[in-house]
């Protein structure tokens, strides 16, 4: 069936049923994605960690049969040198249902368009899901990093990120900067002869379903508030109206009623009888907020680019890119992935945190019902850390550490777990 793909001799795919909940079988067959940089470092640690985990939660009852998908550097050499994001990944990702991925290397400028945002787009993983979580005994440059317990709902197929650009004086860029003059009377872009052209696509659509995904997660969850993060002053029919949707939609299906006048609205959830408060805060004002009064905010709903930057600065809040998790999600399929990148520097050198990875495996493993293996890297990541065998990022920064390597920390894990 598959050209390179070699399909496990033994366990079955995970199917979806029509309410969307997923049949998981004991032995399912997951798609992985090695990753570039030090997806080859973290990939092999967290495949073990996790393998650990079920066998520590179910004994021989349950197994994951990991089956090897390509993308990135990897599937140039498996397939051909222009072959970044072979269709049949997709393929698998699509038909398997769950999967994992390490990072993949995008250059900055020129060179191809990022993998990440393709296989976001091509699948419709429009819920980039990024929880921030603070394990204790984890050095953060905050006074009370506990204080900040928030998971970001960053929309993951619009915006300026979605890669409708055009190079400065390309016959493509003239053209446009002349429709902007000619047609719709735009007298204002300094410098039009020189300047690259972005395009930023916010749907209601596009809004709407993730807004939807967060406030039930809130609901789900009992999570006191929902704050929609945006530049709506600036950017006012994109970010704005992102906004403006978000609010009516918070009213129009979950009977949210004005605070004041409102903006602000509020509902009591369906399952706890608990209020639950739709926000919303201007990006750059958030960015200081999540620092001086972190506890005031729990969901995030927030547009591409801002999600992307946000989940950076909150993870630093918690300890770093080496433990922040995430998933990108569509209706029915999921691909979960570390919030860092390939970190370049360190690749192949048995260095970096595999924490991110492992706890986005963990993410997946509850994503998939496997609650009691879940639980078992969660509680194995926080006696590790307790015991201070950590990886260069947290080692530098904590007294008395004893610094372990990548590969190290995942044996660290398995003995702990
Ligand atoms: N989803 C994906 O696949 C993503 C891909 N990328 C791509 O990755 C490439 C490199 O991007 P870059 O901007 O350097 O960002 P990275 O996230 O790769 O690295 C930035 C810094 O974060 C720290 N870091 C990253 N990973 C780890 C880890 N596992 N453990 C501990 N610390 C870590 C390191 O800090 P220090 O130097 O302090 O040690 C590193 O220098 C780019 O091509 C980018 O496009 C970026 C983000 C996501
Ligand atoms: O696609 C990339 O290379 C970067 C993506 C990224 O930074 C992210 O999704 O957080
Ligand atoms: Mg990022």
């Amino acid at each position: 069936m598959y050209q390179h793909i070699k399909v496990p001799s033994e366990g079955q795919k995970i199917t979806v049923n029509a309410d969307m909940s997923l049949n998981v079988p004991d032995q399912p067959i997951i798609p992985f994605i090695e990753g570039d940089g030090t997806g080859l470092d973290i990939t092999p640690v967290m495949i073990k960690v996790v393998d650990a985990a079920v066998t520590r939660a179910y004994g021989s009852k349950k197994k994951i049969h990991w089956m090897e998908v390509y993308a990135g550097e990897k599937a140039t050499k498996v397939y051909g040198p222009d072959v970044w994001f072979p269709t049949e990944t997709l393929d698998a990702l699509r038909d398997y249902v769950v999967s994992i991925k390490g990072p993949l290397t995008t250059p900055i400028g020129g060179g191809i368009r990022s993998l990440n945002v393709f296989m976001r787009q091509e699948l419709d993983l429009f819920v980039c899901l990024r929880p921030i979580q603070y394990f204790e005994g984890v050095p953060s440059p905050v006074k009370e990093p506990e204080k900040t317990n928030m998971v970001i709902f960053r929309e993951n197929t619009e915006d300026i990120y979605c890669g409708i650009e055009f190079e400065a004086e390309s016959p493509k860029a003239k053209k446009l900067i002349k429709f902007l003059q000619d047609e719709l009377g735009v007298t204002k872009i300094r410098f039009p002869n020189t300047s690259g052209i972005g395009i930023k696509p916010v749907s209601r659509e596009g809004t709407e379903r993730l807004v939807r995904k967060a406030i039930r997660y809130a609901i789900d969850n009992d999570k006191p508030n929902v704050t929609l993060v945006h530049k709506g002053n600036i950017m006012k029919f994109t970010e704005g109206a992102f906004r403006d949707w978000g609010y009516a939609l918070a009213q129009n299906e979950f009977g949210a009623e004005l605070i004041d006048g409102g903006p602000w609205c509020k509902f009591k959830s369906p399952k706890t009888g608990k209020e639950i408060i739709v926000k919303d805060c201007i990006a750059d004002a958030f960015l200081q907020q999540i620092l001086l009064r972190p506890a005031e905010y729990s969901v995030i709903a927030t547009l591409n680019l801002n999600g992307d930057y946000i989940s950076d600065a909150l993870a630093a809040q918690v300890g770093g890119i080496g433990i922040a998790a995430g998933a990108n999600l569509s209706d029915s399929v999921a691909c979960f992935e570390a919030t860092h990148g390939t970190a370049p520097k360190y690749a192949g050198k048995d260095y970096v945190n595999p924490g991110s990875e492992i706890l986005s495996a963990e993410m997946m493993l509850r994503h998939m019902g496997w609650f009691e293996a879940a639980d078992a890297v969660i509680k194995s990541m926080e006696r590790s850390i307790k015991s201070k065998k950590v990886t260069y990022d947290f080692a530098r920064l904590m007294d008395g550490a004893t610094q372990v390597s990548c590969s190290g920390f995942g044996q660290v894990m398995i003995d702990n777990m």
